[in-house]
Order: C-alpha cells, then structure tokens, then sequence
C-alpha cells in the first residue's frame, strides 16, 4: 500500500490570474484575527502566574502553593480546579459563539463574522483590564471567547476563499502566524509587566489586549467580502468584479464558472447543519471532527498555557520561567514561517508526517527526562544543565507542532469543504478545537499531579494515532483550487465511494480542455 493518502492533482484546473498586493493585503488584514486568539493563549498562563493577580481573586491558590512548597510535591504545586476554570472559561464561550458565527458567515458574510468577533474581544479586553471582582473578570473572559469563536470559525474561510490555489496554503498559515506572533507578545508583555511595582502588571497584561482587537476591528470595517460569499449572498455582478480585483486579471471566467456552480450545488441545500450529516460528506466531517481533536491532543497546550507554571513547577525560578516561555515563543513563530515555506511546495502530508514523528521522539524525551530527575513522587529538582536541555527538549517539540499540526488544524478544515457545508465545517472545526482546549486548560494540572511525567507518554501515544492516521486517511490538497476539492476526494483510496459524481465542479470543463 503505497502512498495511500495521496492523489493525483493533475485533473484539476489551473486558472489565470496572479498572486496581486490585493489579495496579500486583504490576507494580512483578516490573518491579524489571529492575533486575538494567540494574545489571550498567551497572557492568561503568566498571569496566573502572578502572585498579586492571585492574591485578588485566587487567594486559596496561593494558600495552596505556599503548603506544596513545604511538602515538596512538585507536580501539584499549582493544581486548582477555580484557576483553571479562569482559563477555560473562554474556550467554552469561543465553542458556543462558533456555532452562531457560523450561521452569521453564512448568511451576512465574511465580513461582519470578523468585525463581530473584533468588537467582542475589543470590550472583554477593557473588563478584563479594569475588573474589580472576579464576576467582572469571568464576564471578560466570556466576551473574549466569543470574539475568539467569531474570529477563529471567519478567518480561515476567509483566506482559503481569497487566495489563489498556488499560495493558498502560505496565505491561510498567515492566520495561525498571527497567533503565534499574540503568544509571543504576549509573553514579552508578561516578562515585563511583572516585574511592575504595586502589583498592578497583571491588569496591563489583560487590558493590552485592546490592541489586537482594534486591529481586527478595524481591519475587517474595511476589508471586502470573498467573492464566493458575495455570490452566495446573490450578487453575480459584484462577486466576478471583485474575483477580477483579488485575481488582478479580467480572465476569471473558469474560476468564476467553478464559483457559480458551487453556489448553485449550495443552494440546493437548505441546511448546512443536516446536510454536512449526509453520507456524501461523510470524509469532510470526520476530518473537521478529528483534526481539530488531534491537534489538541498533540498536548501542545500543556506547554503554552502553562509555560510558566510548568517551569516553576520544575523549579525554574520566576524570571527564568517567563524567559523561557518566551524563547518557546520565538520557536514557535520561527517554525511557522517554515510552513510558509513549503506548504505549497511539498504539500501538507509532509508536514503532517514530519512533525508527528519530531513531536512523538521529543515527548518521549521530555517525559523521560522529568522522570529520571522527580521520579514518582515529585521531590526532586533540575540542575542548570538539567533545565536549559529540558528547554531545549521542548523547544524541538514546539518547533514540530508549529510548521505542522498548528497552522494545518486551520487550514485543511477550511479547504477540505466544498461551498455549501464550508461556515459548518469550519465550525465544528472551531467548536471541537475550543471543547478540547477547554478540556486540557482544565484538566492539565490535575493531570500533572496525578499522571505526572506519564502525561508526555499519554501525549506521546495520541501522536502515533494522528500521524498513522493523516498517512492513510488525509489526501493531498496543495495547489487545488478550493472549489475543486471533491475531484481529490473522489480519487482517495477509501473515501472515494462516498464522492457522487456531480459533485464533480470543474471536471469537464477541464475534459474539453477548456480551461480559462
Ligand atoms: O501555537 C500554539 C497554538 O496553536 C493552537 O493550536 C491553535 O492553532 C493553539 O491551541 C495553541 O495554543
């Protein structure tokens, strides 16, 4: 069974048209809803992490980690189920407003998702920085998850539909770029703000992000609509222009025809949500199920939520801990760019499979080390040369979950669907990532406590899972025109039969060799 996952491209259209400052522009503009995402993944770790933050609304945490301090038990140090809730609390918000944003995008555009999500996030992050009690902060963070849901389910579509077929994949990566770039401001912002006197760094942190927000609100009050979604919107004439403005050529008539026979294939279909249930979806559901599933269980959360308490629970001290969040913060926004790079040249199965394997030695590693040093029972500490190769440890596993698993849990989901189930896809896809980052803000420091080191192997064995299934189970899509998509389905070894011909756009256009 040679290369089952793959499938030949050759069938499909290559339209006319180049890679115009338009298109590069508007992608810029709409990847900055990242940002919002990545600040807030970012801040929330090291603020916690902040004994004055603690001391107003968690001072039973603090009473916590003082007694752990005394006896010793490193992996409970910071298990609190009300600090975590702190944390996830968003994610649940951001699950909940996806399934709304995805109606939103669907029927008002783009567009208005975007500016949506941009003014939630812009009003949280004002809560947030002026709470006075925790309810204020609880409601902050809720507003926040619902910006993040609108951004996080309108972005991506966003970007798979502007961009051309040859660069889709660098320009979707933008998105998952911006959170990478929120993480690590966010970090920087962090390392500093706590050293502020008085007590009051945590609320710059937190207010800070009204600047993401005012340039995802912004942005988006004047980035244009995709012309896919204003055509679904019933609006022919100004859908071709706009397909003319992004494609910088007056020859858009195959993309355009490729274009109007999906909105028609989506008319047909009055509900999305029954209709990605049909068997003929079958592969796109399963895959807008299981890879936001898989990318949160790479556990790459453990490390970016909790850098910080991860390294002060192994006896890094508080500067070295903020340090080193943010050296696995440069990592990771380095390796994104690697992605950048070769999405489209090697494709996304490379990647995928790459990353797994880097990511499965370097846990593995990761555990094996803690074990060796706090065994079972959690006393025991990290020399100097101990820390900076565990960093180092970590640094490798983040550089493999960024140039493969992170920016391709967004962009496969959003170029996997065709037109008429693509808002619900993308929304599940949302929803899956945020119930399973929710799940992993909330659990990880019990999981630590109990699990201990054997949480990395738990981790470790989801990789093999993924990686094995990406091998069989993920067909090549680099370099397909987004409309085109069903043609690589129809020729996968195992989710070929669920493909109905008809669901073929551009099939025999490109039979009568008819291709501009
Ligand atoms: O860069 C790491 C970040 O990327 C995500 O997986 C989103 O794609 C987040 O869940 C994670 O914190």
């Amino acid at each position: 069974m040679e290369g089952e996952g793959f499938v030949a491209a050759s069938k499909v259209n290559i339209y006319e048209g180049r890679v115009t400052a338009f298109v590069i522009c508007t992608c810029l503009i709409a990847a900055s809803g990242g940002l919002l995402f990545g600040y807030d993944l970012g801040i929330s770790g090291g603020v916690t992490s902040m004994e004055p933050f603690l001391n107003k609304f968690f001072p039973s945490v603090l009473e916590q980690q003082s007694k752990a301090s005394q006896t010793e038990n490193q992996y409970c140090k910071f298990d609190s189920q009300l600090l975590t809730l702190f944390t996830s609390s968003l994610y649940l918000a951001a699950l909940v407003a996806s399934f709304f944003a995805s109606i939103v995008t669907r029927i008002f555009g783009r567009k208005i998702s975007m500016l949506a999500g941009g003014v939630a996030f812009l009003i949280g992050s004002i809560l947030n920085g002026v709470a006075m009690n925790i309810g204020v902060l609880i409601f902050g963070r809720l507003l926040l998850g619902v910006g993040v849901g609108f951004a996080n389910q309108s972005v991506p579509v966003y970007l798979s539909e502007m961009a051309p077929a040859s660069i889709r994949g660098a320009l979707n990566i933008g998105f998952q770029m911006a959170i990478t770039i929120g993480i690590l401001a966010a970090g920087l912002i962090n390392y500093g703000t706590a050293k502020i006197e008085g007590g009051w760094g945590w609320r710059l942190s937190l207010v800070l992000a009204v600047f993401p927000a005012v340039v995802m609100t912004a942005g988006s009050y004047l980035l244009p609509d995709t012309p896919n979604s204003i055509l679904e919107r019933g609006q022919p004439e100004k859908a071709r222009q706009m397909l003319q403005k992004v494609r910088g050529t007056q020859h858009v008539d195959a993309e355009f025809q490729d274009l109007l026979d999906a909105t028609e294939a989506a008319k047909k279909v009055d509900h999305p949500w029954t209709n990605i249930l049909q068997p003929r979806y079958r592969p796109q559901l399963v895959l807008c199920i299981l890879i936001p599933f898989f990318q949160q269980l790479t556990g790459i959360n453990v490390v970016m939520f909790y850098a910080p308490v991860l390294f002060k629970t192994l006896g890094f001290g508080d500067d070295a801990s903020l340090m080193s969040a943010v050296i696995s913060g440069i990592v990771n926004v380095l390796a994104t760019m690697v992605s950048i790079y070769s999405v489209d040249k090697f494709g996304r199965r490379v990647l995928f499979l790459e990353g797994g394997a880097q990511m499965f030695l370097f846990q593995i590693a990761i555990g094996t080390m803690i074990a060796v040093r706090f065994g079972v029972n959690g006393d025991g500490e990290l020399s100097r040369w101990d820390a900076n190769i565990l960093l180092l440890f970590i640094c490798a596993y983040v550089a493999a979950f960024a140039w493969s698993w992170g920016p391709l849990g967004w962009l496969v989901p959003s170029e996997i669907c065709p037109l008429e189930i693509r808002s619900a896809g993308q929304g599940i896809n949302v929803a899956i990532n945020m119930i399973f980052t929710f799940i992993i803000g909330q659990v990880f420091l019990s999981m630590l406590c109990h699990m201990k080191f054997g949480l990395f192997f738990f981790f470790a064995g989801f990789v093999v899972i993924m990686t094995v299934f990406v091998y069989y189970f993920l067909p090549e899509t680099k370099n397909v025109p987004i409309e085109e998509i069903n043609q690589v389905w129809k020729q996968h070894w195992f989710w070929g039969k669920y493909i109905l011909d008809e669901a073929l756009i551009g099939l025999s256009r490109h039979d009568e060799g008819r291709d501009t």
